[in-house]
């Protein structure tokens, strides 16, 4: 784990929100610029649903071959197709049906009744990424510090084989999801952790100290390039002060 952690912080969600989808906008037209395609790793949570809302009321976004662009997510609430509260739904109605995008550059993780099992499903995902890597991936953190759906001290944060896990005891409703393992999210080039409130400083200042990672799985959140928290005032309240990146204005190159 060599690559360079960065947190940033902003005075309030909106902000953190508002900042992050400009952001995210500059690096598709930065990346579109070097590549023919690019693939994008998209979270559920409060706050991921809540940038992508902010990346569609960006005017920038029109400007964008969104045509170049694959969605994927990190994880998904194993609910049926349509289900208010998958994930895939809420990232839907947000952004990608805002956008002009070919239904075959959207990767939904599969729904209950798509395959015989849960395990079938993990399976299924895992063979429709292939060799995928993300150019970015966002991730949410939950107040016990899980990051997609790699819950702690569940076997499932420690498995480096399968590149995608069935969890089926969530502590978090609903009790059965899907989730890519550590390994796939950590061969993203750039992780985006976007996180914001009181409830999430723990985990952030336990992640940042290098925390056992069974037990507080974002600590092991490592992109291959970088990896930036993009954090609230609220959220950062236990980040030792000399991580924290403030007042300073970033360019797109310096998230890398
Ligand atoms: O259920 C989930 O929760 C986490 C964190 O969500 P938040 O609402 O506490 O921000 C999210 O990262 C994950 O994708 C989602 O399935």
């Amino acid at each position: 784990m060599t690559s360079e952690r960065r947190v940033l912080v902003h005075p309030d969600a909106a902000s953190l929100e508002a900042s992050v989808a400009a952001r995210f906008l500059t690096k598709v037209i930065d990346l579109l610029d070097e590549h023919p395609t690019i693939d994008v790793c998209l979270t559920g949570g409060s706050t991921g649903i809540a940038v992508l809302a902010a990346v569609a009321q960006n005017p920038a976004r029109e400007g964008i071959d969104w045509s170049r662009v694959r969605f994927w997510w990190g994880d998904e609430r194993y609910l049926p197709n349509g289900d208010a509260d998958r994930n895939e739904t809420q990232a839907r109605n947000a952004l990608l049906d805002h956008l002009a995008l070919p239904p075959e550059n959207v990767h939904p993780f599969p729904a209950p009744g798509d395959h015989p099992t849960i395990e079938a499903a993990a399976e299924a995902y895992a063979t429709e990424l292939g060799d995928t890597t993300f150019d970015i991936t966002f991730l949410g953190v939950g107040p016990d510090g899980h990051v997609a759906s790699l819950f702690p001290d569940h076997a499932t944060v420690l498995e480096t084989t399968k590149k995608v896990v069935a969890e089926t005891n969530s502590p978090k409703p609903p009790p059965e999801r899907l989730s890519l393992t550590l390994p796939v999210i950590n061969s993203s080039e750039r992780i985006w952790v976007v996180l914001a409130g009181a409830d999430k400083a723990g985990a952030l200042g336990l992640a940042l100290a290098d925390a056992n990672v069974a037990s507080v799985p974002v600590a092991g959140v490592r992109g291959r390039k970088r990896t930036v928290f993009f954090v609230d005032q609220d959220a950062a309240a236990e980040v030792p002060e000399g991580l924290i990146d403030r007042d300073r204005y970033w360019t797109a190159s310096d998230e890398g």
